[in-house]
Protein backbone atom coordinates (compact mmCIF):
# COMPACT_ATOMS: atom_id res chain seq x y z
CA UNK A 1 0.00 0.00 0.00
CA UNK A 2 1.55 3.31 -1.33
CA UNK A 3 -0.19 7.26 -0.83
CA UNK A 4 0.01 9.37 -3.74
CA UNK A 5 2.90 11.28 -1.71
CA UNK A 6 5.34 8.61 -1.06
CA UNK A 7 4.60 7.51 -4.61
CA UNK A 8 5.74 11.09 -5.90
CA UNK A 9 8.88 10.81 -3.93
CA UNK A 10 9.80 7.04 -4.99
CA UNK A 11 9.32 7.57 -8.16
CA UNK A 12 11.95 10.43 -7.87
CA UNK A 13 14.13 8.11 -6.15
CA UNK A 14 14.07 5.90 -8.73
CA UNK A 15 15.32 8.39 -10.94
CA UNK A 16 17.83 9.69 -8.29
CA UNK A 17 19.23 5.79 -8.43
CA UNK A 18 19.27 5.71 -11.84
CA UNK A 19 15.63 4.21 -13.19
CA UNK A 20 14.32 7.10 -15.39
CA UNK A 21 10.85 8.07 -15.32
CA UNK A 22 10.69 7.78 -19.18
CA UNK A 23 11.21 4.21 -18.70
CA UNK A 24 8.84 3.58 -15.85
CA UNK A 25 6.06 5.15 -18.41
CA UNK A 26 6.90 2.81 -20.67
CA UNK A 27 6.58 0.07 -17.90
CA UNK A 28 3.11 1.61 -17.49
CA UNK A 29 1.83 1.42 -21.31
CA UNK A 30 3.06 -1.67 -21.31
CA UNK A 31 1.07 -2.65 -18.22
CA UNK A 32 -1.91 -1.00 -19.72
CA UNK A 33 -1.38 -2.74 -23.14
CA UNK A 34 -1.01 -5.99 -21.68
CA UNK A 35 -5.02 -5.05 -19.18
CA UNK A 36 -6.57 -4.49 -23.09
CA UNK A 37 -5.24 -7.65 -24.28
CA UNK A 38 -6.62 -9.68 -21.72
CA UNK A 39 -10.10 -8.61 -22.35
CA UNK A 40 -10.40 -7.71 -25.68
CA UNK A 41 -10.08 -9.74 -29.18
CA UNK A 42 -6.68 -8.31 -31.40
CA UNK A 43 -9.33 -6.67 -34.35
CA UNK A 44 -11.34 -4.73 -31.30
CA UNK A 45 -11.75 -0.86 -31.29
CA UNK A 46 -10.25 0.77 -28.48
CA UNK A 47 -10.63 4.38 -27.66
CA UNK A 48 -8.02 6.15 -25.46
CA UNK A 49 -9.12 9.62 -23.68
CA UNK A 50 -5.95 10.90 -22.15
CA UNK A 51 -5.41 13.80 -20.17
CA UNK A 52 -2.23 15.83 -20.59
CA UNK A 53 -0.13 14.86 -17.50
CA UNK A 54 1.84 11.58 -17.17
CA UNK A 55 -1.73 9.53 -16.70
CA UNK A 56 -1.93 10.35 -20.57
CA UNK A 57 1.54 9.42 -20.97
CA UNK A 58 1.08 6.29 -19.59
CA UNK A 59 -1.30 5.48 -22.48
CA UNK A 60 0.15 7.24 -25.34
CA UNK A 61 2.92 4.15 -24.90
CA UNK A 62 0.11 1.73 -24.28
CA UNK A 63 -1.33 2.55 -28.17
CA UNK A 64 2.21 1.56 -29.48
CA UNK A 65 1.88 -2.13 -27.76
CA UNK A 66 -1.81 -2.64 -29.17
CA UNK A 67 -1.34 -2.37 -33.14
CA UNK A 68 -3.21 -5.65 -33.86
CA UNK A 69 -6.55 -3.47 -32.47
CA UNK A 70 -8.25 -0.59 -34.18
CA UNK A 71 -7.11 2.20 -31.92
CA UNK A 72 -8.03 6.26 -31.39
CA UNK A 73 -6.22 8.81 -28.58
CA UNK A 74 -8.80 11.49 -27.27
CA UNK A 75 -6.49 13.98 -25.93
CA UNK A 76 -8.43 16.53 -23.97
CA UNK A 77 -6.70 19.47 -24.61
CA UNK A 78 -4.54 20.52 -27.18
CA UNK A 79 -1.12 18.47 -27.80
CA UNK A 80 1.19 21.94 -26.96
CA UNK A 81 -0.75 22.02 -23.86
CA UNK A 82 0.47 18.73 -22.70
CA UNK A 83 2.30 19.39 -18.71
CA UNK A 84 5.14 17.12 -18.94
CA UNK A 85 8.20 16.32 -21.34
CA UNK A 86 8.00 12.35 -21.46
CA UNK A 87 4.61 12.76 -22.01
CA UNK A 88 4.66 14.87 -24.66
CA UNK A 89 7.60 12.92 -26.47
CA UNK A 90 4.99 9.88 -26.23
CA UNK A 91 2.50 12.14 -28.22
CA UNK A 92 4.72 12.69 -30.72
CA UNK A 93 6.04 9.23 -30.85
CA UNK A 94 2.12 8.64 -31.48
CA UNK A 95 1.49 11.24 -34.42
CA UNK A 96 4.80 9.85 -36.28
CA UNK A 97 3.68 6.63 -36.18
CA UNK A 98 0.80 7.54 -37.79
CA UNK A 99 -1.52 6.35 -35.03
CA UNK A 100 -5.17 7.62 -34.97
CA UNK A 101 -4.75 11.11 -32.38
CA UNK A 102 -7.69 13.40 -31.99
CA UNK A 103 -7.07 16.67 -29.34
CA UNK A 104 -10.40 17.42 -27.81
CA UNK A 105 -10.85 21.20 -27.87
CA UNK A 106 -13.43 21.01 -25.53
CA UNK A 107 -15.86 18.45 -24.04
CA UNK A 108 -18.48 18.75 -26.58
CA UNK A 109 -15.67 17.86 -29.10
CA UNK A 110 -15.17 14.69 -27.71
CA UNK A 111 -16.51 11.94 -30.14
CA UNK A 112 -16.08 8.72 -28.89
CA UNK A 113 -15.88 5.69 -31.36
CA UNK A 114 -19.02 3.03 -30.67
CA UNK A 115 -15.56 0.87 -28.90
CA UNK A 116 -15.40 -2.28 -27.38
CA UNK A 117 -12.59 -1.14 -24.62
CA UNK A 118 -12.37 2.34 -23.12
CA UNK A 119 -8.82 3.25 -21.78
CA UNK A 120 -9.29 6.02 -19.17
CA UNK A 121 -6.17 7.83 -18.92
CA UNK A 122 -7.47 11.42 -18.09
CA UNK A 123 -6.35 11.79 -14.72
CA UNK A 124 -4.05 9.25 -11.64
CA UNK A 125 -2.55 10.56 -8.82
CA UNK A 126 -1.92 14.19 -10.16
CA UNK A 127 -6.03 14.92 -9.95
CA UNK A 128 -6.93 18.08 -7.44
CA UNK A 129 -10.07 18.47 -6.28
CA UNK A 130 -13.71 17.86 -8.25
CA UNK A 131 -12.86 17.04 -11.53
CA UNK A 132 -13.32 20.16 -13.92
CA UNK A 133 -14.15 20.05 -17.46
CA UNK A 134 -13.60 18.72 -20.30
CA UNK A 135 -12.78 15.53 -17.84
CA UNK A 136 -16.03 16.09 -16.06
CA UNK A 137 -18.13 15.24 -19.49
CA UNK A 138 -16.01 13.53 -21.16
CA UNK A 139 -16.36 10.59 -17.43
CA UNK A 140 -20.22 10.75 -18.17
CA UNK A 141 -19.38 10.17 -21.92
CA UNK A 142 -16.98 7.26 -20.59
CA UNK A 143 -19.59 5.91 -18.41
CA UNK A 144 -22.58 6.73 -20.94
CA UNK A 145 -20.79 4.23 -23.18
CA UNK A 146 -21.88 0.11 -23.57
CA UNK A 147 -17.81 -0.55 -23.78
CA UNK A 148 -15.56 -2.02 -20.88
CA UNK A 149 -13.41 0.86 -19.36
CA UNK A 150 -9.63 0.04 -17.76
CA UNK A 151 -8.90 2.84 -15.90
CA UNK A 152 -4.72 4.13 -15.87
CA UNK A 153 -3.10 3.77 -12.37
CA UNK A 154 -6.89 5.41 -10.57
CA UNK A 155 -10.28 5.91 -11.58
CA UNK A 156 -10.37 9.77 -13.08
CA UNK A 157 -11.59 12.06 -10.55
CA UNK A 158 -11.00 9.46 -7.73
CA UNK A 159 -8.46 10.09 -5.20
CA UNK A 160 -5.62 7.41 -5.04
CA UNK A 161 -5.45 8.10 -1.12
CA UNK A 162 -8.95 7.99 0.39
CA UNK A 163 -11.01 6.59 -2.76
CA UNK A 164 -13.43 9.48 -2.21
CA UNK A 165 -14.49 10.96 -5.86
CA UNK A 166 -15.62 15.31 -5.09
CA UNK A 167 -16.99 15.46 -8.16
CA UNK A 168 -17.82 13.63 -11.38
CA UNK A 169 -15.39 10.00 -11.89
CA UNK A 170 -15.35 7.40 -14.36
CA UNK A 171 -16.85 3.92 -13.42
CA UNK A 172 -14.33 1.55 -14.11
CA UNK A 173 -14.20 -2.21 -14.94
CA UNK A 174 -10.31 -3.01 -14.18
CA UNK A 175 -7.74 -0.80 -13.02
CA UNK A 176 -4.04 -0.85 -13.84
CA UNK A 177 -2.30 0.46 -10.77
CA UNK A 178 1.20 0.79 -11.00
CA UNK A 179 4.24 -0.30 -8.12
CA UNK A 180 1.74 -0.98 -5.13
CA UNK A 181 -1.38 -0.80 -4.20
CA UNK A 182 -3.49 2.81 -3.53
CA UNK A 183 -5.47 3.17 -0.18
CA UNK A 184 -7.98 4.80 -1.99
CA UNK A 185 -8.43 1.59 -4.60
CA UNK A 186 -9.56 -1.09 -1.69
CA UNK A 187 -13.08 -0.01 -0.83
CA UNK A 188 -13.86 0.17 -4.38
CA UNK A 189 -15.12 -3.10 -5.60
CA UNK A 190 -13.27 -3.06 -8.84
CA UNK A 191 -10.74 -5.28 -9.91
CA UNK A 192 -7.28 -4.07 -9.61
CA UNK A 193 -3.98 -5.45 -11.19
CA UNK A 194 -0.75 -3.76 -9.58
CA UNK A 195 1.72 -3.34 -12.16
CA UNK A 196 5.35 -4.09 -11.07
CA UNK A 197 6.62 -1.25 -13.48
CA UNK A 198 10.40 -1.67 -12.26
CA UNK A 199 11.02 0.30 -9.20
CA UNK A 200 13.63 -0.80 -7.34
CA UNK A 201 13.16 -1.66 -3.44
CA UNK A 202 15.92 0.83 -3.02
CA UNK A 203 14.02 3.64 -3.95
CA UNK A 204 11.62 3.05 -1.37
CA UNK A 205 14.09 2.23 1.40
CA UNK A 206 17.46 4.65 0.80
CA UNK A 207 15.87 8.34 1.37
CA UNK A 208 17.00 10.43 -1.41
CA UNK A 209 16.40 13.65 -3.07
CA UNK A 210 12.54 12.48 -3.54
CA UNK A 211 11.93 12.40 0.17
CA UNK A 212 12.29 16.64 -0.05
CA UNK A 213 9.36 16.68 -1.72
CA UNK A 214 7.43 15.98 1.38
CA UNK A 215 8.59 19.66 2.26
CA UNK A 216 7.01 21.43 -0.34
CA UNK A 217 5.47 24.42 1.66
CA UNK A 218 1.37 25.58 0.68
CA UNK A 219 2.19 29.04 -0.33
CA UNK A 220 -0.69 30.27 1.77
CA UNK A 221 1.12 29.36 5.15
CA UNK A 222 1.97 31.94 7.33
CA UNK A 223 4.68 32.85 10.55
CA UNK A 224 4.28 29.86 12.88
CA UNK A 225 2.99 27.55 10.87
CA UNK A 226 6.58 26.39 10.27
CA UNK A 227 7.37 24.79 13.71
CA UNK A 228 7.66 26.28 16.71
CA UNK A 229 10.41 24.12 18.60
CA UNK A 230 11.14 24.27 21.80
CA UNK A 231 15.04 22.97 23.11
CA UNK A 232 15.80 21.82 26.24
CA UNK A 233 19.34 21.52 27.06
CA UNK A 234 22.69 22.65 28.74
CA UNK A 235 24.35 22.73 32.00
CA UNK A 236 27.69 21.44 31.31
CA UNK A 237 27.72 22.51 27.94
CA UNK A 238 26.63 25.37 26.42
CA UNK A 239 27.30 24.39 22.80
CA UNK A 240 25.26 21.38 22.03
CA UNK A 241 22.40 22.96 22.84
CA UNK A 242 23.27 26.45 21.10
CA UNK A 243 23.66 24.24 17.85
CA UNK A 244 21.05 22.51 18.18
CA UNK A 245 18.66 25.87 18.01
CA UNK A 246 20.62 26.88 15.57
CA UNK A 247 20.03 24.12 13.34
CA UNK A 248 16.02 23.98 13.92
CA UNK A 249 16.44 27.37 12.44
CA UNK A 250 18.01 26.36 9.36
CA UNK A 251 15.55 23.07 8.80
CA UNK A 252 12.84 25.66 8.87
CA UNK A 253 11.56 26.18 12.22
CA UNK A 254 9.99 29.91 12.58
CA UNK A 255 10.86 30.11 16.06
CA UNK A 256 13.00 28.49 18.22
CA UNK A 257 13.02 28.76 22.44
CA UNK A 258 16.05 27.19 24.02
CA UNK A 259 15.60 26.36 27.89
CA UNK A 260 18.80 26.24 29.47
CA UNK A 261 20.47 26.81 33.21
CA UNK A 262 20.63 30.65 33.97
CA UNK A 263 24.59 29.90 34.43
CA UNK A 264 24.73 29.33 30.74
CA UNK A 265 22.25 31.77 29.33
CA UNK A 266 24.59 34.49 28.51
CA UNK A 267 26.53 32.14 26.40
CA UNK A 268 23.38 30.65 24.72
CA UNK A 269 21.90 34.34 23.46
CA UNK A 270 25.70 35.13 22.52
CA UNK A 271 25.87 32.59 19.99
CA UNK A 272 22.73 34.02 18.29
CA UNK A 273 20.41 36.53 18.35
CA UNK A 274 17.31 34.51 16.82
CA UNK A 275 17.06 32.27 20.09
CA UNK A 276 14.42 33.40 22.27
CA UNK A 277 16.50 31.88 25.78
CA UNK A 278 14.45 30.53 29.03
CA UNK A 279 16.77 30.62 31.72
CA UNK A 280 16.31 27.56 34.08
CA UNK A 281 17.53 28.34 38.00
CA UNK A 282 20.93 26.87 38.93
CA UNK A 283 23.38 24.97 37.25
CA UNK A 284 21.63 22.14 35.73
CA UNK A 285 18.47 20.89 34.75
CA UNK A 286 16.58 19.30 37.84
CA UNK A 287 12.94 17.96 38.84
CA UNK A 288 11.76 21.84 40.46
CA UNK A 289 11.87 22.93 36.42
CA UNK A 290 9.43 20.11 35.13
CA UNK A 291 6.43 22.51 35.83
CA UNK A 292 7.93 25.77 34.13
CA UNK A 293 9.56 23.25 31.26
CA UNK A 294 5.34 21.55 30.78
CA UNK A 295 3.89 25.50 30.53
CA UNK A 296 6.50 26.14 27.64
CA UNK A 297 6.64 23.61 25.88
CA UNK A 298 2.47 23.42 25.82
CA UNK A 299 2.44 25.33 23.30
CA UNK A 300 5.41 24.33 21.16
CA UNK A 301 5.22 22.49 17.74
CA UNK A 302 8.04 19.71 18.94
CA UNK A 303 10.56 19.25 22.17
CA UNK A 304 14.22 18.80 21.87
CA UNK A 305 15.33 17.83 25.36
CA UNK A 306 18.95 16.64 25.36
CA UNK A 307 21.91 18.47 24.17
CA UNK A 308 24.63 19.14 26.22
CA UNK A 309 22.24 18.42 29.70
CA UNK A 310 24.99 16.12 31.59
CA UNK A 311 23.66 12.61 33.26
CA UNK A 312 23.73 13.76 36.93
CA UNK A 313 21.28 12.00 38.62
CA UNK A 314 18.48 15.14 39.04
CA UNK A 315 18.71 15.84 35.27
CA UNK A 316 17.92 12.47 34.03
CA UNK A 317 14.79 12.45 36.85
CA UNK A 318 13.80 15.90 34.89
CA UNK A 319 13.80 14.24 31.87
CA UNK A 320 11.69 11.59 32.99
CA UNK A 321 9.45 13.67 35.01
CA UNK A 322 9.43 15.90 31.75
CA UNK A 323 8.84 12.50 29.09
CA UNK A 324 6.02 11.05 31.54
CA UNK A 325 3.96 14.25 31.54
CA UNK A 326 4.13 15.35 27.90
CA UNK A 327 2.24 14.17 25.05
CA UNK A 328 3.23 16.35 22.60
CA UNK A 329 6.41 15.28 19.89
CA UNK A 330 9.84 15.09 21.90
CA UNK A 331 13.15 14.29 19.92
CA UNK A 332 15.52 12.47 22.60
CA UNK A 333 18.79 13.19 22.28
CA UNK A 334 22.35 12.81 23.82
CA UNK A 335 22.16 11.91 27.61
CA UNK A 336 18.42 11.84 27.69
CA UNK A 337 18.48 8.80 25.40
CA UNK A 338 18.90 6.36 28.84
CA UNK A 339 16.00 7.43 30.49
CA UNK A 340 13.52 6.20 27.48
CA UNK A 341 13.25 2.83 27.86
CA UNK A 342 12.26 2.86 31.35
CA UNK A 343 9.71 6.07 30.91
CA UNK A 344 6.18 6.05 30.63
CA UNK A 345 4.98 8.28 28.04
CA UNK A 346 2.00 9.59 25.63
CA UNK A 347 4.42 11.47 23.95
CA UNK A 348 5.58 10.36 20.52
CA UNK A 349 9.32 9.93 21.16
CA UNK A 350 12.23 10.48 18.45
CA UNK A 351 15.62 9.04 19.56
CA UNK A 352 18.47 9.91 18.22
CA UNK A 353 21.00 8.02 19.54
CA UNK A 354 24.75 6.52 17.91
CA UNK A 355 24.96 2.90 17.92
CA UNK A 356 26.76 3.15 21.30
CA UNK A 357 23.73 5.40 22.98
CA UNK A 358 21.21 2.70 21.29
CA UNK A 359 23.45 -0.17 23.12
CA UNK A 360 23.24 2.05 26.61
CA UNK A 361 19.24 2.00 25.68
CA UNK A 362 19.22 -1.80 26.06
CA UNK A 363 18.93 -1.45 21.89
CA UNK A 364 20.91 -4.22 19.13
CA UNK A 365 24.07 -3.66 18.29
CA UNK A 366 24.85 -5.17 14.68
CA UNK A 367 27.94 -4.38 12.46
CA UNK A 368 26.34 -4.96 9.36
CA UNK A 369 24.04 -1.78 7.96
CA UNK A 370 21.10 -4.62 7.35
CA UNK A 371 21.30 -6.32 10.41
CA UNK A 372 20.72 -3.39 12.09
CA UNK A 373 17.93 -2.39 10.09
CA UNK A 374 15.59 -5.49 11.08
CA UNK A 375 17.20 -5.17 14.64
CA UNK A 376 16.62 -1.60 15.24
CA UNK A 377 12.90 -1.91 13.34
CA UNK A 378 12.39 -4.79 16.20
CA UNK A 379 13.72 -2.24 18.69
CA UNK A 380 12.30 0.76 17.82
CA UNK A 381 8.38 -1.51 17.94
CA UNK A 382 9.43 -2.46 21.35
CA UNK A 383 9.71 0.64 22.87
CA UNK A 384 7.30 2.08 20.81
CA UNK A 385 9.56 5.07 19.46
CA UNK A 386 10.93 6.09 16.43
CA UNK A 387 14.61 5.49 16.07
CA UNK A 388 16.93 7.22 13.93
CA UNK A 389 20.14 4.94 14.77
CA UNK A 390 23.07 6.95 13.34
CA UNK A 391 26.27 5.63 11.61
CA UNK A 392 28.01 5.54 8.08
CA UNK A 393 24.64 4.11 7.32
CA UNK A 394 21.84 6.18 9.64
CA UNK A 395 18.68 3.32 10.48
CA UNK A 396 15.36 5.11 10.68
CA UNK A 397 12.56 3.48 12.29
CA UNK A 398 9.23 3.00 14.07
CA UNK A 399 8.77 -0.67 13.97
CA UNK A 400 6.37 -0.30 10.86
CA UNK A 401 8.49 1.40 8.33
CA UNK A 402 12.40 1.37 8.03
CA UNK A 403 14.44 3.55 6.33
CA UNK A 404 18.46 4.04 5.11
CA UNK A 405 20.29 6.95 4.64
CA UNK A 406 23.34 7.11 2.91
CA UNK A 407 24.58 10.47 2.87
CA UNK A 408 27.60 12.10 5.33
CA UNK A 409 30.97 10.71 5.72
CA UNK A 410 33.89 10.24 8.30
CA UNK A 411 34.60 13.83 8.81
CA UNK A 412 31.65 13.86 10.79
CA UNK A 413 32.71 12.01 13.80
CA UNK A 414 33.82 15.38 15.07
CA UNK A 415 31.67 16.35 17.98
CA UNK A 416 28.49 18.62 17.56
CA UNK A 417 27.36 16.99 14.29
CA UNK A 418 24.58 15.00 16.89
CA UNK A 419 23.40 18.19 18.22
CA UNK A 420 22.99 19.24 14.72
CA UNK A 421 21.16 16.38 13.58
CA UNK A 422 18.87 16.49 16.91
CA UNK A 423 17.96 20.35 16.02
CA UNK A 424 17.47 19.43 12.20
CA UNK A 425 15.04 16.80 13.16
CA UNK A 426 13.10 18.94 15.52
CA UNK A 427 12.50 20.98 13.36
CA UNK A 428 11.19 18.59 10.58
CA UNK A 429 8.80 16.51 12.69
CA UNK A 430 6.68 19.76 12.89
CA UNK A 431 6.85 20.35 8.56
CA UNK A 432 6.59 16.51 7.77
CA UNK A 433 3.89 14.62 9.40
CA UNK A 434 5.36 10.69 9.42
CA UNK A 435 7.87 10.70 12.20
CA UNK A 436 10.12 7.77 10.22
CA UNK A 437 10.31 10.29 7.46
CA UNK A 438 10.63 13.19 8.77
CA UNK A 439 13.71 11.75 10.57
CA UNK A 440 14.99 10.15 7.29
CA UNK A 441 14.32 13.49 5.76
CA UNK A 442 16.89 14.95 9.07
CA UNK A 443 19.62 12.08 8.55
CA UNK A 444 19.65 13.00 4.69
CA UNK A 445 20.20 16.65 4.95
CA UNK A 446 22.78 16.55 8.00
CA UNK A 447 24.77 13.84 5.66
CA UNK A 448 24.60 15.80 2.86
CA UNK A 449 25.35 19.40 5.13
CA UNK A 450 28.27 17.28 5.74
CA UNK A 451 29.22 16.35 2.33
CA UNK A 452 29.53 19.63 1.11
CA UNK A 453 30.90 20.88 4.23
CA UNK A 454 33.91 18.64 3.37
CA UNK A 455 33.70 19.74 0.14
CA UNK A 456 34.58 23.16 1.16
CA UNK A 457 36.87 21.60 4.58
CA UNK A 458 37.99 18.83 3.71
CA UNK A 459 37.98 16.63 7.37
CA UNK A 460 38.73 19.47 8.66
CA UNK A 461 34.93 20.84 9.22
CA UNK A 462 32.92 21.58 12.24
CA UNK A 463 30.17 21.38 13.34
CA UNK A 464 29.15 25.11 13.27
CA UNK A 465 29.82 24.59 9.69
CA UNK A 466 27.26 22.56 9.16
CA UNK A 467 24.05 24.27 9.98
CA UNK A 468 23.72 26.85 7.01
CA UNK A 469 24.71 23.73 4.89
CA UNK A 470 21.67 21.56 6.37
CA UNK A 471 19.35 24.54 4.77
CA UNK A 472 21.12 24.27 1.11
CA UNK A 473 20.43 20.25 1.33
CA UNK A 474 16.61 20.61 1.92
CA UNK A 475 16.24 23.66 -0.38
CA UNK A 476 19.05 24.26 -2.68
CA UNK A 477 20.04 21.13 -3.51
CA UNK A 478 17.85 19.83 -6.61
CA UNK A 479 20.51 17.81 -8.88
N1 LIG B 1 4.57 7.61 -9.79
C1 LIG B 1 5.05 6.71 -10.66
O1 LIG B 1 5.88 5.90 -10.33
C2 LIG B 1 4.58 6.79 -12.06
C3 LIG B 1 3.45 7.54 -12.38
N2 LIG B 1 3.06 7.63 -13.67
C4 LIG B 1 1.76 8.12 -14.06
O2 LIG B 1 1.76 9.49 -13.73
C5 LIG B 1 0.50 9.80 -13.13
C6 LIG B 1 0.64 11.07 -12.37
O3 LIG B 1 0.97 12.02 -13.38
P1 LIG B 1 0.84 13.59 -13.13
O4 LIG B 1 1.31 14.27 -14.36
O5 LIG B 1 1.48 13.91 -11.84
O6 LIG B 1 -0.71 13.85 -12.91
P2 LIG B 1 -1.97 13.30 -13.69
O7 LIG B 1 -1.59 12.92 -15.09
O8 LIG B 1 -2.61 12.27 -12.85
O9 LIG B 1 -2.94 14.57 -13.71
C7 LIG B 1 -2.38 15.83 -13.95
C8 LIG B 1 -3.21 16.51 -15.01
O10 LIG B 1 -4.60 16.57 -14.60
C9 LIG B 1 -4.99 17.94 -14.49
N3 LIG B 1 -5.89 18.03 -13.35
C10 LIG B 1 -5.55 17.99 -12.04
N4 LIG B 1 -6.66 18.06 -11.28
C11 LIG B 1 -7.71 18.12 -12.14
C12 LIG B 1 -9.12 18.20 -11.98
N5 LIG B 1 -9.66 18.24 -10.73
N6 LIG B 1 -9.92 18.25 -13.07
C13 LIG B 1 -9.37 18.24 -14.31
N7 LIG B 1 -8.03 18.16 -14.56
C14 LIG B 1 -7.23 18.09 -13.46
C15 LIG B 1 -3.73 18.72 -14.35
O11 LIG B 1 -3.91 20.03 -14.86
C16 LIG B 1 -2.77 17.92 -15.21
O12 LIG B 1 -2.97 18.25 -16.57
C17 LIG B 1 0.19 8.57 -12.36
O13 LIG B 1 -1.17 8.49 -12.01
C18 LIG B 1 0.62 7.46 -13.31
O14 LIG B 1 -0.43 7.19 -14.22
C19 LIG B 1 4.14 7.37 -14.61
O15 LIG B 1 3.88 7.54 -15.89
C20 LIG B 1 4.65 5.99 -14.36
C21 LIG B 1 5.35 5.99 -13.04
K1 LIG C 1 -7.04 7.48 -14.89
Amino acid sequence: MITSDRMAAVDVNAEALGVPRKQLMESSGNAVASAVSERAEPGSTVAIVAGRGNNGGDAFVAARFLDEYDVSVHLLGRAETIGTEIARENWDALEAGDYETVEVKDSRALDLPDADVIVDAMLGTGVAGALREPAATAARAIDDADATVIAVDVPSGVDADTGEAPGAAVEADHVVTFHDQKPGLTDLDIDVTVADIGIPEAAELFVERGDLLALERDPRSHKGDHGEVLVIGGGPYSGAPALSAQAAFRAGADLVRVAVPETIAPDVRGFSENFIVEPLTGDALAPGHVDELLELAADQDAVLIGPGLGDDEGTLDAVGEFLASYDGRVVVDADALQVVPEVETDAELVCTPHQGELRKMGGPAADDWEERADAVSAFAGEIGATLLVKGAHDVISDGETTRVNRTGNPGMTVGGTGDVLAGVTSALVTAIEDPVQAAGVGAYANGRAGDLAVDDHGYGLVATDLPPLVADALWNDAE
